[in-house]
């Protein structure tokens, strides 16, 4: 047991010193304004989760104080790597055009080699064939325009039962609801891509779930949240015992385990439902996917360039008025046209390029739609007209820190909530 306090105390003071020492920061913009082209610049898988360390406030700042100083393009050294900061949209263009076949591969880490099938998830993985393989895939097979008409009705059909459980949330409480959204709206994205993806349908209502269900929220929760973590091996892995210590490589061994049981699960089920109805003609997503991975098509080159650039673009006060307070508005005024999408540099945030967010038709599709049946059937209000706390926390998407409790009034006749 002593000997147990002992290493943790040793790694705590190990870390804060390796912490202080080895992310030394190495400027490399030199003169205050000066732009310079975007080099390959070792590997970077950090900068991007360095917000997820719950600091992003605090690094934002950090970050834009060392722009303020060094110029729009600079790097820093994190350990053994190397990070490229951008915060001017011209910039970042040239990263996401000229430069994206340099920039666009992806480091691979300890989390996505314990819970990644040894970093085969091809949205982080490595620039090569099988990423090329699986890019064609995903966009063609799932996420293209002609998919999602085909895939229409389970947008349609999971929004109509989001409303109406919330309607019966009112009828409930008999008139106005207290109901927190955060939870309700992460069950109402991940119905929607799992039933396009396995065809299953997991939360019913209220939230209702099976076993199965519960076991798939959470895993996929746990590797939301550990594969946004910076650990100590993927900067020093001489220092991999830390990880050891902390307990994360046993956690995210077991968050494998259990993903891995709930996609053999989903697999197994497609095959026997189309056993079962004798189907082998069309083939569907899971098809497609299988006979990619049953032709052995793994990557096979190695991740040795990463740039994460665009922390600091959507905070430039040269383009936002007031970058760091909600104005929904400016979006009706003065950046009226601009477009998410990958092509307007000043807001990107499905990113731009190759590895730009091939889930962006369907993103925009789903939020616009579950936002203007919201707002369409109810007022909806904050509690005792609180101030919302737009906290973040650690997770690959910064989800909110705290519950989103928001008030209901149905403002439609009881016959329109289906
Ligand atoms: C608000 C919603 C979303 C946002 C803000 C978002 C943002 C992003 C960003 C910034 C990237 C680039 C990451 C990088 O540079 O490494 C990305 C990649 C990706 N996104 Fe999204 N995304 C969203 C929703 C979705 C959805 C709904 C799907 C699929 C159903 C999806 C699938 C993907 C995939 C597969 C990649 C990896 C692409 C690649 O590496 O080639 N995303 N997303």
């Amino acid at each position: 047991m002593e000997l147990y306090i002992e290493q943790i105390f040793f790694a705590l003071v190990f870390t804060i010193i390796i912490s202080i020492v080895v992310v030394t920061i190495h400027v490399k913009g030199d003169k205050k304004g000066q732009r310079r082209p975007p080099q390959p610049a070792g590997a970077l898988p950090l900068i991007g989760h360095l917000h997820l360390l719950g600091a992003n406030q605090l690094l934002h700042r950090t970050f834009g104080d060392m722009a303020d100083k060094y110029g729009p393009v600079f790097s820093i050294r994190l350990g053994s790597h190397q990070a490229l900061l951008v915060s001017d949209s011209k910039v970042a263009k040239e990263c996401f055009t000229t430069n994206d076949k340099v920039l666009c591969t992806r480091p691979k880490s300890l989390a996505l080699e314990l819970m990644g099938y040894n970093n085969k998830i091809f949205g982080f993985g490595p620039y090569g064939q099988y990423w090329r393989d699986m890019r064609k895939l995903v966009t063609v097979e799932l996420l293209s325009s002609r998919r999602l008409e085909l895939l229409k009705h389970v947008r349609d059909t999971e929004i109509n039962c989001f409303i109406k459980e919330l309607y019966e949330q009112t009828v409930k409480n008999r008139g106005v609801a207290v109901v927190e959204m955060k939870e309700r709206i992460s069950n109402l994205a991940m119905n929607i891509i799992v039933r396009m993806i396995a065809g299953k349908a997991y939360f019913g209502p209220q939230g209702s779930c099976d076993e199965e269900s519960r076991r798939c929220q959470k895993a996929m929760g746990d590797f939301m949240y550990m594969v946004g973590l910076i650990l100590v091996s993927d900067t020093v892995p001489l220092l991999g015992w830390v990880d050891v210590l902390m307990g994360r490589i046993s956690k995210m061994k077991r968050t494998a385990k259990d993903l891995d049981v709930v996609l053999g699960s989903w697999v197994n089920e497609h095959r026997d439902r189309k056993l079962g109805q004798g189907l082998n003609g069309d083939q569907d997503f899971i098809d497609v996917m299988l006979s990619v991975m049953d032709e052995g098509n793994v990557p096979t080159q190695e991740a040795n360039t990463i740039i994460k650039a665009n922390c600091l673009l959507h905070r430039d006060p040269s383009i936002w008025q007031n970058p760091l307070h909600f104005l929904p508005e400016r979006f009706l005024t003065d950046h009226a046209n601009v477009d998410v999408r990958g092509k307007h540099f000043e807001l990107i945030p499905f990113s731009s390029g190759r590895r730009t967010c091939p889930g962006v038709s369907l993103t925009l599709q789903v939020a616009h739609l579950a936002l203007a049946r919201l707002l369409h059937a109810f007022e909806l209000g904050t509690v005792s007209d609180t101030a919302i706390d737009m906290s973040e926390s650690p997770g690959l998407s910064l989800p909110r820190a705290t519950p989103l409790e928001v008030t209901l009034t149905p403002r439609l006749p009881s016959t329109l909530y289906g």
